[in-house]
């Protein structure tokens, strides 16, 4: 019966993969759904055999009374936000005057979603979280864990924090809403209210049918541990350990290749397949960026751009 176990954990695994990854699925969903079934059945009678990345996890548990509280091992910071080329320049003015002129900036998408952190001891996913206050979070682990793109397993064993932003693609929002509409139940006002509202669920059978993705932005720490001295190598490490994270940041040398970013996304932002509020400017180096430090809520070693509303 254990192997049987495995086996289907594996197979589902590669199935689920060409399912919702590739959107390639290879056998019919009633061949899935059976298999799933069965494995599920399986883990029900032997709890011991449920193990912590089985495809099981992805289609959500028992529905909760109440949401835990967690605390933050370090504080969720938001981001400074500026509306106009000249707040970008007063932020670089700023810079400079405590690090100088030699770094580099990290831009990136601001992704409108929900700021998330993921936990994880020796490659397991143990605890996921919203950011709440900042301090204190919701403990989201079930739902979370029906997000296809959350890895339940990392490929090593390490112990991490990783922050991202959870979000809902805009295909699914238009087709929930248009679910909704049809239902004469009332729509959500955007992709961001609908991801937060997905994950909101007590029931994470729910956030499990909302087709929710993450983009990861951050480590917990410095990533001093894992020999990390820049931003742009913490997000090369976080996708080599199987998370999702956004291709389409770029280092920026100056000013007017920040200009530029800002410039080719706010023509760009209507083709994406999720939705951005903004870019975001980070200082690179991860030295600098305790040079600069942080105030009580935000980065002083990055700023977020805001779209014109
Ligand atoms: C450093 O803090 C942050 N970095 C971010 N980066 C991106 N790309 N998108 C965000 N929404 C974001 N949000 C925060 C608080």
């Amino acid at each position: 019966l254990e192997q049987r176990a495995a086996e289907l954990n594996k197979v589902l695994t590669q199935y689920g993969h060409e399912y919702y990854d590739l959107d390639a699925p290879t056998v019919p969903d009633a061949i899935y759904d059976q298999l799933m079934k069965e494995l599920i059945e399986i883990e029900e009678e032997y709890p011991d055999l449920r193990f912590p990345d089985s495809p099981t996890q992805r289609v959500g548990g028992q529905t909760l009374t109440a949401f835990e509280k967690v605390t933050h091992d370090h504080p969720m910071l938001s981001l400074g936000d500026t509306f106009s080329e000249e707040d970008v320049r007063a932020f670089d003015e700023r810079v400079r005057q405590n690090i100088g002129d030699n770094f580099r900036y990290v831009c990136e998408l601001k992704i409108d979603g929900l700021a998330i952190s993921l936990k994880y001891v020796d490659g397991v996913f143990v605890q996921g979280a919203t950011r709440g206050n900042g301090t204190i979070g919701e403990n989201i682990t079930e739902n979370l864990k029906t997000v296809r793109s959350v890895p339940l397993r990392l490929t090593k064993p390490v112990t991490l924090e990783a922050r991202g932003e959870c979000y809902m693609p805009k295909r699914s929002f238009n087709n929930l809403n248009k679910e909704r509409a049809e239902r004469e139940e009332n729509l959500f006002a955007n992709p961001r209210n609908a991801a937060a509202g997905s994950l909101r669920q007590l029931d994470p059978k729910i956030a499990a049918s909302r087709n929710l993705s993450t983009f990861m932005y951050a480590l917990g720490t410095n990533g001093e541990e894992f020999g990390l001295t820049c931003h742009s190598d913490a997000l090369d490490f976080l996708e080599e350990l199987g998370f999702r994270s956004n291709h389409e940041r770029r280092i920026c040398t100056s000013l007017d290749e920040v200009f530029a970013y800002i410039e080719e996304w706010t023509e760009k932002r209507p083709t994406l397949p999720y939705e951005i509020d903004g870019i975001v400017i980070k200082v690179d180096d991860y030295d600098q960026q305790q040079e600069l430090g942080n105030t009580v809520k935000v980065p002083r070693w990055s700023i977020a751009y805001k779209f014109p509303a």
